[in-house]
């Protein structure tokens, strides 16, 4: 099960304390992440991240295209909703991907909390189910 970890620079703060309290789950997946949000993750819990591009140079698509090979089973993307993004059109294009391949995404620290405690009782087992099924077609 592999979760993919990406924040706005607003939200950088938030999504390094919710790797903090949430560390030990976390630490029991394979995580990817956008640049400079793995960066700060990294430098301020023991987690490891793979480290993809910043979000603004192709992170976002990076991300996309992990979607589409069904690698990522989890998106917790912490949006910045009051600040315009140059890249607008790669983080609709991720948040399509997610819906086109049924994977759960959070775009905010509440719904994040719920899909992280999810994950944490076994309730996101079902993608494997589901991955396998999209293999064999
Ligand atoms: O811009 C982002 C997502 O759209 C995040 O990128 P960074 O993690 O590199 O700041």
């Amino acid at each position: 099960m592999n979760v993919a970890l990406v924040a706005h620079d607003e939200m950088k703060d938030t999504i390094v304390g919710f790797c903090i309290g949430y560390e030990s789950i976390l630490s029991r997946y394979k995580l990817y992440a956008t640049g400079t949000t793995a960066k700060r993750i990294m430098d301020e819990t023991k987690l490891k991240i793979n480290r993809l591009a910043s979000g603004p140079l192709g992170g976002d698509q990076q991300i996309g295209s992990l979607l589409v090979t069904q690698d990522i089973d989890l998106v917790i993307f912490l949006r910045d909703p009051l600040t315009s993004q140059a890249h607008e059109p790669d983080i609709q294009a991720l948040i399509r991907l997610c819906d086109v391949y049924h994977v759960p995404i959070a775009t905010n620290l509440a719904s994040a909390e719920i899909f992280i405690k999810a994950l944490d009782r076994g309730e996101l087992a079902w993608r494997e189910v589901r991955k396998t099924k999209i293999q064999r077609n």
